[in-house]
């Protein structure tokens, strides 16, 4: 049986404002929020909320979590249980998986896995290449939370599906759920490899990446998809922008819920630039690559002005071993789903981005954009999915508290200023000041 939860008198971060009230829980969901004398029976857990910030449990809208057939990297259990860590309590994971995610069997068998080794609540999107193009235009699309090309690749000749004009063409005059692609133009990448292989032979350095991966990469394919998107009037997310060039390209002036064209920023595209190049290496290689200083500050402010509408981590792992190559063998990807809200209310510390922001970004609108139901607000009637933050509890990333299977983070070393001590998912506090409840399994997310 499920204990009820009561937290007491702490500061609610929820749309749009910070509210100081007690909050219970029961039979998973947020049964009233307010000034409460709800009677404590010998069964209800009680948790002094006092000082302390309750913002909605973070959903993630790009993950890689590996499995089935990644697992040496990462895997369902593994990675949930360091995404719940760090407060993110749903996520949707993507089709690069082994098998690719290309028919309605694996993607159930997906979901089967999950449904027995996540710890947070889950989704899948459904992979979309070359393979399965004719199958998925004869699908009913609006079954799937989305479909998406990220991590796969497209044509025969390797291309992305940003890079088969024809396709999206095909693709988007057909499906009626979310297109979310990873947008990038091969043949300007396969360009610059070339001008860079010239100069420097097989061991360009990483710091050409950004150079290589180019803003002019992204900004063609990113102009090209919108404009066949609103051709077709389809339903297009441009998955993990890297330029402050394409930001302008998103509309601010309509509500979320209106929009035919949305996008993201990754975490990591907030928080490192090519300044960090030395420092890191290939551990910040990233396909879209982390590009400058102008284009992190041009992400930033994208974000509070609404032409960004949510924040996500594209979690990738790979193994230290599959990172430290030189520059082309070594994997695109990292770790970062543990530390998301880590990062975020650092740049909050920072005076860059309010609570009520940051809980719109990483809660309120994956929740709106994605027609997740019942989930990414604090409300009476919800799912209790809850992260409970001390804004002042100092601690460094470091092996000992890395979570990931993969067993590193490219923040090894950064002292980040506040802390998840409390993670609630559909009313179970299954993880308190990283002491793990007896695993839980996390919920299917239902949409509409
Ligand atoms: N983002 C990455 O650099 N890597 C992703 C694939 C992808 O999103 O392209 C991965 O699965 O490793």
């Amino acid at each position: 049986m499920k204990h009820p939860i009561l937290i007491t008198n702490v500061k609610i971060v929820n749309e749009g404002q910070i509210k100081i009230a007690d909050v219970f829980i029961q039979n998973g969901v947020i049964e009233s929020i307010g000034n409460l004398s709800v009677e404590i029976t010998k069964e209800t857990v009680t948790i002094d909320g006092t000082g302390k910030y309750l913002f909605p449990g973070i959903i993630d809208g790009q993950v890689h979590f590996r499995e089935p057939g990644l697992t040496h990297k990462g895997d369902l259990y593994t990675e949930s249980r360091a995404a719940v860590a760090g407060g993110t309590t749903s996520f949707i994971d993507m089709p690069n998986t082994v098998p690719n995610v290309l028919t309605t069997e694996i993607l159930d068998e997906k979901f089967s896995i999950a449904s027995e080794k996540s710890w947070a609540n889950y989704s899948f999107f459904l992979g979309v290449n070359n393979d399965n193009l004719d199958n998925v235009l004869q699908m009913d699309t609006s079954q799937f939370i989305g479909v998406s090309d990220d991590g796969l690749y497209f044509t025969k000749k390797g291309n992305l599906l940003a890079d088969s004009p024809d396709t999206m063409e095909k693709l988007f005059s057909n499906c009626k759920s979310i297109i979310a692609i990873h947008s990038e133009m091969e043949k300007i990448i396969e360009e610059n490899e070339e001008i860079y292989r010239a100069e420097y032979g097989e061991d360009v350095p990483i710091a050409c990446h950004p150079l290589i991966r180019s803003e002019e990469g992204c900004y063609q394919s990113t102009k090209r998809a919108i404009a066949i998107a609103e051709k077709h009037k389809a339903r297009l997310h441009i998955l993990h922008l890297t330029t402050a060039a394409e930001t302008h390209l998103f509309r601010n002036d309509i509500p979320l819920k209106e929009k035919n064209i949305t996008t993201e920023v990754s975490v990591q595209n907030l928080w490192f630039s090519d300044k960090d190049y030395e420092r890191l290496g290939t551990l910040i290689k990233w396909n879209p690559a982390i590009k400058t200083e102008k284009d992190k500050k041009g992400l930033l402010q994208a974000l509070l002005d609404d032409r960004i509408d949510i924040i996500t981590t594209d979690h990738a792992p790979h193994t230290l071993e599959e990172k430290q190559k030189p520059y082309f063998q070594s994997m695109s990807g990292a770790p970062m789903v543990q530390h998301s809200l880590y990062v975020m209310l650092e740049l909050y510390k920072q005076g860059l981005i309010s609570l009520e922001k940051i809980a719109e970004k990483m809660c309120h609108n994956v929740a709106i954009l994605y027609g997740i139901e019942k989930r990414g607000f604090i409300r009476e009637g919800y799912f209790a999915d809850l992260t409970l933050v001390d804004l002042n509890s100092p601690w460094t990333v470091g092996k000992e508290n890395i979570l990931y299977k993969c067993g590193w983070s490219p923040l090894e070393g950064q002292t980040f200023q506040s802390k998840v001590t409390h993670t609630f998912v559909n009313g179970n506090l299954v993880c308190e000041n990283g002491n793990f409840s007896e695993f839980i399994p996390g919920q299917r997310l239902e949409f509409n």
